[in-house]
């Protein structure tokens, strides 16, 4: 289902593209709206990337369509050669199938790129199988992403997806604290979204198509909170040189190293003081160019 969309479904997707270009055809990405994992053992599993960032990044890498199925009992049901001739050949028309080297489908994950080859000539389609990507000598996986994100190795989960790790999600109402501090926070809702571990970070926060510069927590804001260690941690962006009314909108922050742990202050008026300090490290490193993304 693409989660994640790392480097090995970036080159399946763009050798979509590719080929679609060269036929004159469209190109169209498949993903299901959740983990089946979710359906079938019934767990609300996270996910690297939520349905909505998946299409948000197909978009950006230049697909045509994507198709989103709702995977439910019943889609699990369909078998793989229901599969190929109801979906791929008779709903979608497909000329030419690329899959990933792994890619498996259908009832009992029976399908995959040699049975989809084994019915190529009956449905009158090319097959196009992609090799794995490799990333320091470790074959790139969702799984593997996962848990690099988890335990905060941002250069490793950043190399295996081929894009800086990222979270996304819609801003929502928080504590109303942060303006009074002169530091107004975007609260996101992540849609079951993995991140970082607690603490604060540099970032890039991309709204409606436009890059910022932002820094970001990630933690349980001890300085106004007595937390348990049940209370999950939130993701809150402070967007600078930035003023607008954001609630409701849709926000992408983007990790690029680790700033500081959060810490628990004092006073309102030292953890205001020292978030003058995270801006200004931020900014000063920014403008010497010297980001080791
Ligand atoms: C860059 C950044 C760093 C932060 N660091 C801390 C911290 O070290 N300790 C803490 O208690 N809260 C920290 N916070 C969270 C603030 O306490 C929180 O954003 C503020 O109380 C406003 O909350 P609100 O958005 O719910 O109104 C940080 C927030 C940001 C954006
Ligand atoms: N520079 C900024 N960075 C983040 N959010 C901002 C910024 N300027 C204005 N806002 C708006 O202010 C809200 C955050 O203000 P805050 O007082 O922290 O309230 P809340 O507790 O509801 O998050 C954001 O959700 C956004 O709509």
């Amino acid at each position: 289902m693409f989660d994640g969309v790392h480097s090995g479904h970036q080159k399946v997707i763009q050798k979509t593209i590719h080929l679609a270009n060269k036929k004159n055809g469209e190109s169209i990405v498949l993903t299901f709206d959740r983990r089946p994992k979710n359906v079938l053992s019934q767990t609300q599993q996270t996910c690297i990337t939520s349905l909505e960032h998946r299409l948000v990044l197909f978009e950006q890498l230049g697909v045509d369509i994507s198709v989103v199925l709702e995977f439910n009992k019943k889609i699990s049901e369909v078998s793989a050669e229901d599969f190929i001739s109801k979906i791929m050949y008779e709903w979608l028309g497909a000329k030419v199938v690329v899959l990933g080297f792994d890619c498996s489908f259908g009832k009992d994950r029976r399908g995959n790129a040699s049975m989809v080859s084994s019915y190529a000539k009956k449905y009158g389609f090319e097959v196009v199988t992609c090799n794995p990507v490799e990333f320091e000598g470790e074959r790139t996986s969702s799984t593997t992403i996962r848990k690099h994100i988890i335990q905060g190795n941002l250069q490793k989960a950043r190399g295996m997806l081929g894009r800086r790790v990222s979270v996304f999600g819609t801003v929502i109402k928080g504590s109303g604290r942060g303006k009074g501090l002169g530091f107004p926070t975007a609260n996101l809702n992540l849609h079951h979204e993995i991140k970082p571990p607690s603490g604060v970070y540099a970032t890039k926060a991309l709204l409606e198509g436009k890059e910022y510069n932002a820094i970001t927590n990630i933690g349980t804001c001890p300085t106004f909170r007595e937390s348990t260690c049940d209370d999950e941690p939130v993701v809150e962006v402070h967007i600078i040189d930035f003023k607008e009314s954001i609630y409701g909108k849709d926000l992408e922050v983007q990790f690029l190293y680790k700033l500081r742990e959060e810490t628990r202050f004092k006073s309102a008026d030292e953890l205001k003081l020292q978030l003058g300090r995270d801006r200004i490290r931020f900014m000063n490193k920014t403008s010497e160019k010297v980001l080791t993304e």
